[in-house]
């Protein structure tokens, strides 16, 4: 990797897709979604085409339409855009890769593949080395999913000597619970200057104290900037206060699972915080009734408004 690398830290938002109400595509939103991360959220950098996102629904036209019009917007704004290129074909990886370099992204995630699966971190490491060479100048992160990919074996074993193969490797985004792995990825990951973003919003102060650098979640696009002050106490070893805030983030978080907090309810939710028309979910998820995202939405708004 050639030029100089920008550190991923802080709160990174996973950004809802946002779609007409025919299901294609609506790029218009992107850019007054831009100024309320920023205005509102205290947000300055996404992931984009991931999980929130809604990424293995879309084709790789549409995920390049949607990087495309993120970089094109967020250019001068945000920190930084980090485009998710997983899919299940390795093609579809090194073309959306190569996409996401000629656009100026500054970093990509691949997930592992989750129909055929790589038979150990190996097989992985493999995969994301045949990626990463399609743009090799962008950071390159692992993002670890094992709820959704089925592909559970430690993320320590996958970053374990990958710089050896990938020098554009720069870290992990965690999404899982396991802190015994979470902790082996930070303490690798010191001697490389990697970033190690955590993603289970309710857990993150839990990840703070092991040391991960940062997070990638969906609770950020709407309550980010209390989740920032989360950060700044803890920062300043104000461990009450960080504790207190990532409780009343549990709760909330606990609240919307017990009404089933999928993304099409978290979309919902979304729209009903910011005013942001993020229209349906894609197929096979289901609209969410009104009535229960805006049950959800007045917890963070009367959260929000506490701080
Ligand atoms: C499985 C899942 O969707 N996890 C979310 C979390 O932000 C999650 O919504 C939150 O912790 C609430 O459970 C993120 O980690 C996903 C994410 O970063 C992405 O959209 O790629």
């Amino acid at each position: 990797m050639s030029r100089s690398v920008k550190k991923l830290t802080g709160l990174v938002a996973a950004t809802f897709t946002p779609l007409t109400a025919e299901g294609e595509i609506n790029l218009s939103v992107i850019g007054p979604y831009i100024d309320y991360l920023i205005e509102k959220q205290n947000i300055k950098s996404v992931f984009i085409n991931g999980t929130t996102g809604e990424g293995s629904s879309l084709s790789v036209e549409e995920r390049k339409q949607l990087a495309g019009a993120w970089c094109q917007y967020g250019r001068g704004k945000l920190e930084q855009v980090i485009v998710h290129v997983g899919c299940l074909s390795i093609k579809d990886c090194q073309e959306l890769a190569r996409h996401a370099a000629s656009i100026g992204a500054d970093g990509i995630a691949v997930t592992s593949p989750s129909y055929f699966k790589p038979i150990n971190a190996d097989a992985l490491k493999l995969f994301i080395k045949e990626v990463s060479i399609f743009a090799p100048d962008l950071p390159m992160y692992y993002y670890h999913l094992p709820s959704m990919t089925g592909v559970a074996f430690d993320a320590a074993d996958v970053l374990n000597g990958i710089e050896q193969v990938i020098p554009s490797f720069q870290g992990v985004k965690y999404t899982g619970t396991d802190l015994r792995d979470l902790g082996q990825c930070v303490s690798y990951s010191q001697s490389h200057n990697w970033s190690v973003l955590f993603g289970v919003d309710e857990q993150l102060l839990g990840a703070l104290v092991l040391g991960a650098h940062g997070a990638v979640g969906s609770t950020y696009n709407y309550f980010g900037r209390v989740v920032n002050q989360m950060l700044a106490a803890f920062d300043d070893g104000n461990h009450m206060q960080a504790r207190a805030l990532q409780f009343e983030s549990m709760e909330i978080i606990t609240f919307a699972k017990n009404l089933g907090f999928d993304v099409a309810v978290n979309k919902q939710v979304m729209s009903e915080v910011s005013g942001l028309a993020m229209g349906p979910p894609r197929l096979p998820l289901l609209p969410c009734p009104v009535l229960k995202a805006q049950a959800i939405a007045q917890k963070i708004k009367d959260f929000s408004q506490g701080h």
